[in-house]
């Protein structure tokens, strides 16, 4: 290289490096702290930035507004009581409908999935009990994601150039398989939050396996090969993330998450029925009902990827409110990071289909998206790569 180049990729370097050292240094307070010392404007760095500004606003508003849109487009809601009924053409009228929602919108709401309300009652119950803990008590479980300890309590670092953070508070764990869990770093508090936890974990695991052979079916495959793609029960894991949306002085300002996709191939979102998730459609937001008793479905972009862009990782956020605390338990089905080769499956090119994405781990998955976040303009993708 020469030297002037050479020079010059040194200060660069350094000048990223420097970058990510005041990233890091940036420990984030706690979002519940701020919003409970009463301020009536929140800071800076939660400021969302103009181009963003325009369609926020209070999610209890915006969810208002869409009920009373009786024409605005809604999320599909999929019941799923025909995959176990032995009513062979129910059941695949049923596929089909997961088929088509996982196309068209990449999102659903599904019900009748098998998990007793009561368990996802008790589960919502633990996660409100660990949070309405005192501040400090919930410090004991901090992560510190400078040093890689990405389980347990914590907030948004910024990740980007702009120190733009998110008006939430969160704890992160694995849940499943239970050979990998570590419920020594779990809530000891409240005393069945580890019993309830696991539960939903194993039962949730039976659901994944359900709605990946149906999703299988409907690209035409035999039903198991996209739990086997993602790592199947040995490998894929199921993480869990309880995300805490203090109330906001200024809910059309800030966000709860900006928008992204999931890089899971699946996540459920479960929510305490204050409004809030909003998806990308048809070139609008459209803010979540509420339903009882339904968990929601996202397509994620390693499922994007197996199938090719056939099922479509959606794009969504989270806005936050004046009125009520939202909580939501986000849990994402996620391949291991290095085994396995995240790429368009062979079945789907046969018939001369080119690929879409190039192959990734799932890990080099994970760093070319915050490359292209922190480089919009440096990231060429390669040929044929949409993602
Ligand atoms: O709170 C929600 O409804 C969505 C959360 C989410 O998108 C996430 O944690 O990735
Ligand atoms: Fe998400």
């Amino acid at each position: 290289m020469p030297a002037s180049l050479s020079g010059e990729f040194i200060n660069r370097r350094h000048q990223i490096s420097y970058q990510i050292a005041k990233m890091v240094a940036k420990v984030a307070s706690r979002v519940e702290i701020l919003a409970k010392s009463g301020l009536s404007e929140i800071p800076a760095e939660y400021i969302r930035p103009e181009s963003e500004r325009l369609d926020l606003g209070d999610a209890f508003e915006t969810a208002k507004k869409g009920a009373e849109d009786q024409l605005g487009p809604q999320l599909p809601v999929v019941d799923l009581q025909a995959l176990e009924s032995g009513d062979e053409a129910a059941r695949r009228v049923c596929v089909e409908e997961l088929r088509r929602a996982a196309s068209e919108w990449g999102v659903m709401h599904i019900t009748n999935h098998g998990i007793k309300p009561e368990l996802v009652e008790r589960l919502r119950k633990v996660g409100k009990e660990f949070f309405d803990l005192p501040v400090e008590e919930k410090e004991r479980y901090a992560n510190d994601q400078a040093s890689g300890k990405i389980q347990g309590y914590g907030s948004k670092l910024a990740n980007n150039a702009s120190g733009q953070l998110e008006w939430q508070d969160y704890f992160f764990h694995l849940i499943f398989p239970e050979e990998k869990i570590d419920v020594s770093i779990w809530p000891k508090q409240p005393e069945d939050y580890i019993e309830v936890t696991a539960e939903f974990g194993k039962q949730l695991r039976v659901v994944v396996t359900k709605l990946l052979e149906a999703l299988s079916e409907g690209l035409g495959l035999e039903k198991g090969t996209l739990d086997s793609e993602l790592g199947g029960t040995k490998d894929l894991l199921l993480q869990m993330k309880i995300n805490y949306y203090p109330v906001c002085p200024q809910p059309d300002l800030a966000l709860g998450v900006e928008a992204h996709t999931d890089i899971s191939a699946l996540s459920f979102i479960l929510h305490n029925m204050v409004p809030g998730l909003q998806v990308f459609y048809d070139g609008k937001w459209v803010t979540a009902e509420c339903i009882p008793d339904a968990l929601i479905v996202h397509v994620g972009d390693s499922l994007e990827i197996l199938s090719n862009g056939r099922y479509k990782s959606v794009l969504h956020r989270g806005l936050v409110n004046k009125e009520k605390v939202r909580i939501s338990w986000a849990v994402f089905c996620e391949p291991p990071k290095e085994t396995i080769l995240l790429r368009p499956l062979e079945e789907l090119l046969a018939d001369g289909t080119p690929p879409n994405f190039p192959p990734r781990t799932f890990e080099q998955h994970i760093q070319h998206k915050l490359f292209k976040k922190n480089n919009p303009e440096a990231a060429t993708p390669p040929a044929n790569a949409t993602n």
